[in-house]
C-alpha cells in the first residue's frame, strides 16, 4: 500500500486537484477542508451533501464530516508462517511440514478484494469467519500495513497519519472501563479526545448530545461493567463504544461485528443508529456475521468474501438477483444473508446450483463398477493385443532356421519350443508387472493384497496366453504380412463381440450371430481346457458340463486323448480352471461386492477369456504345424 510522507500530509489541501477551498464547520470548531476531496468526487456528490456552516446543537445538523470516498483495489493480504520455535521436535516437524503447504511459506489472507463506498452508505463485509473481514476492516482502518498490496485511497489520496483522527474503529470486543458509567465514559473520552480549543462546557455537550443520538439516556449513570461487574446490557455497551468512536466526529467509521452478541431487536436498534450516522454523510463499514433480512435490507453494499476470494461485491438488494443470474437459487424460502453465507461456505443444500458446477462425477456405485470395468477391458485389449502382435512374427522369421537346425538334429523340437517361449515370456511377465504396479493404485481399486496379486495373476495370465495366439498366427500363416493382418482381424472381431461393446450393438444381427459364436467357441475351449489338464474326477466334469451349459458329459472330450495330443505343449497352458478363478476373483475383487457383479463378470469374462480361446487353437494348429 501506498504512503505518503509526514510532510505530505500535514497539509492535505496540497495533494489532491481541488476545486478550490471551502470550509464545513460545527458548534465543535471543527473544521473541515473541502480541498480533501477529489474533483470527480465533488462533481458527484457535492450536490448531496449537506454542508452546513451554522451553529447548532444538534448531531444531524452540526456535526457534517468531512465526506470520505474510500475506493480499495485489488487488495491482497499475507501473513508469514512461522517456522514453530520449540525444544519440542515434533513441533517443530509438523511446523515445517504444514508450512510446505502453503504457498512461498506465506499464508494469503485476502486475494485481490476491490471496493469503493460513498459518504452516507454503509457497506457490509460478510463472510464465514475466517474469511478475512477482520483483516479488510483493519487494513481500510489504517491499522495494517505491513504485506499489504494494493491500493486504498481516501478521497483518491493514500493513507497517512492525519487521517487517523477521521476515522473512528469499533472493535469486536469493547475496551471500556467496567467502573465508569457510560456518562462518565463519553465525557471522559470527550475531554481526551476533542481538540484543547473546544471549551470544557462544548465538550461536556458533545458527550450529552452523543448520549441522546445513541438513545442511552436510561443507562447513562449505569455502569459499563464486564467481567464480575455487572453493568449495561450488551447492546447499550456496543452503542457506548460506538459513541466514544463518534465523539470526534469521524468521517469514516469501522465496526467489527456490531451486532455480535445482540438479540435481534438490539441489532436493529443498533443498525438504525449506523443509518442515522450514515445520512450525516458519515462513510460506515462494517462487519457482520449472520444479519437478519431486516438488517440485510439496511446495507447500501455488501462485500461477501470467502476464504480471502471476493465472491460478490454491489448492491445488497441486488444480490439474489446476481446469484440467481447465475443459476444459484435457493429452494426454500432464505433469509437473502444466509443464502449468501451458505454460498461462500459451500453448503448448497437448499440451493440448486448449476449443472455445470461440478465436473461430471460418479455418484453410484454402478457408475463406478462400469468405469472400472472399462479400465479392466482396457487392460486386458492392450496386453492381449501388444502380445499378439510382439509374437506374431517370430515363427515367420525363425521357421528357416528352425527347419535347418532341426534337419541337423541339432535339438529336439520341445527344447526350441521352451526356450523360445520362456525368452520371448521375459518381456510379457515383466513389462506388465510395471505397468500394473502403477495402474493398479492410480485407478483406486481395491487396496488388498490378495486382489493387487489376483489382478497382476490375471493380466500376466492374460499376456503369456496372448504370446501363444501371436505365435500361433505366425506360425499358421508363415508370412509377415498376413499374419498381422489376420491377427488384427481376428483380435478386432473377438473385441467387437466380446461383451463389451456387444451391449451398444445389440440390436444388429449379425453381431449377435458373432457374439453367439464367440461365447459358445469360448465356452467349449475352457470346457476342453478344464478336462484335458486338469483331469477331473466324475463328479467335476459333470459339473464342469453343467456349468459350461453342454449339460451332460459326454458331449465333452476325453482327457487323456485331447493331452496326448497337444504333448508338450499342454504343460505350459494355464490351466482354465485356474484362469476361471483368477478372472471371477479379478472381478469380485477389484470391482467390489455388489449385485451387478455377476454382468459385470459374465461381460469381463468374454474378453478376458479371449486369449484362451486363442490359446487352445493354437496348441492345436503349432503341433499340426510342426
Ligand atoms: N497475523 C496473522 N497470522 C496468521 N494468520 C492470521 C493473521 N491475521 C489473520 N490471520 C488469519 O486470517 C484469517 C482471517 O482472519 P480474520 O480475523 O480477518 O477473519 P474474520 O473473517 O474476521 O473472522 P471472524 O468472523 O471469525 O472474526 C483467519 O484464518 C486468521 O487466522
Amino acid at each position: 500500500m501506498e504512503h505518503v510522507s509526514q510532510d505530505e500530509i500535514e497539509d492535505l489541501s496540497l495533494s489532491p486537484p481541488t476545486v478550490g477551498s471551502m470550509q464545513i464547520a460545527g458548534s465543535n470548531g471543527f473544521g473541515h477542508n473541502i480541498e480533501f476531496m477529489s474533483q470527480a468526487y465533488l462533481r458527484n456528490r457535492s450536490s448531496e451533501i449537506d454542508i452546513e456552516v451554522e451553529h447548532d446543537t444538534s448531531i444531524a445538523h452540526i456535526d457534517q464530516p468531512l465526506p470520505i470516498f474510500l475506493k480499495f483495489e485489488n487488495v491482497e493480504y499475507k501473513v508469514k508462517i512461522n517456522q514453530a520455535f520449540s525444544n519440542n521436535p515434533v513441533k517443530v516437524v509438523v511446523s515445517k511440514v504444514a508450512s510446505q503447504f502453503e504457498h512461498d511459506n506465506y499464508k494469503h489472507i485476502l486475494k485481490g478484494i476491490t471496493g469503493s463506498i460513498n459518504p452516507g452508505e454503509i457497506l457490509a463485509l460478510m463472510g464465514p469467519s475466517g474469511s478475512g473481514k477482520t483483516t479488510l476492516l483493519k487494513i481500510l482502518g489504517g491499522r495494517l500495513h505491513e504485506n499489504v498490496k494494493g491500493t486504498v485511497t481516501y478521497n483518491d489520496i493514500p493513507y497517512n497519519p492525519a487521517l487517523k483522527r477521521r476515522v473512528g474503529f469499533v472493535t469486536q470486543d469493547d475496551v471500556l472501563f467496567p467502573q465508569l458509567t457510560v456518562e462518565e465514559t463519553l465525557v471522559f473520552a470527550a475531554l481526551l479526545r476533542l481538540p484543547s480549543k473546544m471549551s470544557r462546557r462544548q465538550k461536556y455537550e458533545r458527550a450529552e448530545v452523543i448520549i441522546k443520538e445513541l438513545g442511552l439516556e436510561r443507562c447513562r449513570h449505569t455502569r459499563i461493567g464486564g467481567g464480575l461487574v455487572k453493568g449495561v446490557s450488551g447492546g447499550e455497551r456496543k452503542r457506548a463504544s460506538i459513541g466514544h468512536e463518534i465523539l470526534v466526529d469521524p468521517s469514516l467509521l469501522l465496526l467489527d461485528e456490531p451486532t455480535s452478541g445482540l438479540d435481534s431487536t438490539s441489532a436493529n436498534r443498533l443498525l438504525q443508529v449506523l443509518q442515522g450516522l450514515a445520512k450525516m454523510g458519515k462513510t460506515i463499514i462494517t462487519t457482520i456475521h449472520q444479519p437478519s433480512s431486516r438488517i440485510f435490507h439496511m446495507f447500501e453494499k455488501i462485500l461477501l468474501i470467502a476464504e480471502g476470494y471476493p465472491v460478490y461485491y454491489g448492491k445488497a438488494r441486488e444480490s439474489m438477483e446476481y446469484f440467481s443470474s447465475l443459476g444459484f437459487i435457493p429452494e426454500i424460502a432464505m433469509n437473502p444473508a444466509e443464502f449468501l453465507l451458505d454460498l461462500a461456505t459451500g453448503q448448497v443444500n437448499d440451493i440448486r446450483v448449476p449443472d455445470d458446477l461440478y465436473p461430471p462425477q460418479c455418484t453410484t456405485e454402478r457408475e463406478k463398477i462400469v468405469i472400472r470395468i472399462g479400465l479392466m477391458f482396457y487392460i486386458c485389449i492392450f496386453w492381449t493385443s501388444s502380445s499378439i502382435f510382439g509374437a506374431v512374427y517370430v515363427f515367420p522369421f525363425e521357421k528357416m532356421y528352425l527347419v535347418k537346425e532341426r534337419k541337423a538334429d541339432m535339438y529336439r523340437l520341445s527344447v526350441y519350443y521352451i526356450c523360445s517361449t520362456l525368452c520371448d515370456m521375459v518381456a510379457h511377465v515383466v513389462y506388465p508387472t510395471f505397468f500394473m504396479c502403477m495402474v493398479y493404485f492410480m485407478a483406486g481399486f481395491k487396496r488388498t493384497v490378495q486382489c493387487f496379486f489376483l489382478t497382476l495373476g490375471a493380466t500376466l495370465l492374460i499376456a503369456i496366453t496372448s504370446q501363444g495366439a501371436g505365435e500361433l498366427f505366425g506360425a499358421a500363416v508363415m508370412s509377415v504380412r498376413r499374419a498381422g493382418m489376420v491377427a488384427s482381424l481376428i483380435l478386432m472381431l473377438f473385441l467387437l463381440t466380446g461383451g463389451y461393446y456387444v451391449q451398444l450393438l445389440r440390436r444388429s444381427l449379425g453381431v449377435q450371430i458373432l457374439s453367439r459364436v464367440y461365447r459358445q467357441g469360448f465356452l467349449r475351449v475352457q470346457l476342453v481346457s478344464l478336462l484335458c489338464f486338469e483331469r477331473p474326477n466324475h463328479l467335476d466334469r459333470q459339473r464342469a458340463f453343467r456349468a459350461f451349459g453342454f449339460g451332460n458329459a459326454r458331449h465333452g472330450q476325453s482327457p487323456d486323448s485331447g493331452r496326448d495330443k497337444l504333448g508338450i505343449k499342454a504343460r505350459f497352458m494355464v490351466p482354465g480352471c485356474l484362469r476361471n478363478r483368477v478372472g471371477q476373483s479379478l472381478i469380485y475383487g477389484c470391482v467390489e461386492r455388489h449385485t451387478y457383479k455377476q454382468e459385470a463378470t459374465r461381460r469381463l469374462g468374454m474378453s478376458l477369456f479371449l486369449p484362451v480361446l486363442i490359446r487352445a487353437i493354437e496348441s492345436e494348429c503349432s503341433s499340426f504345424v510342426l
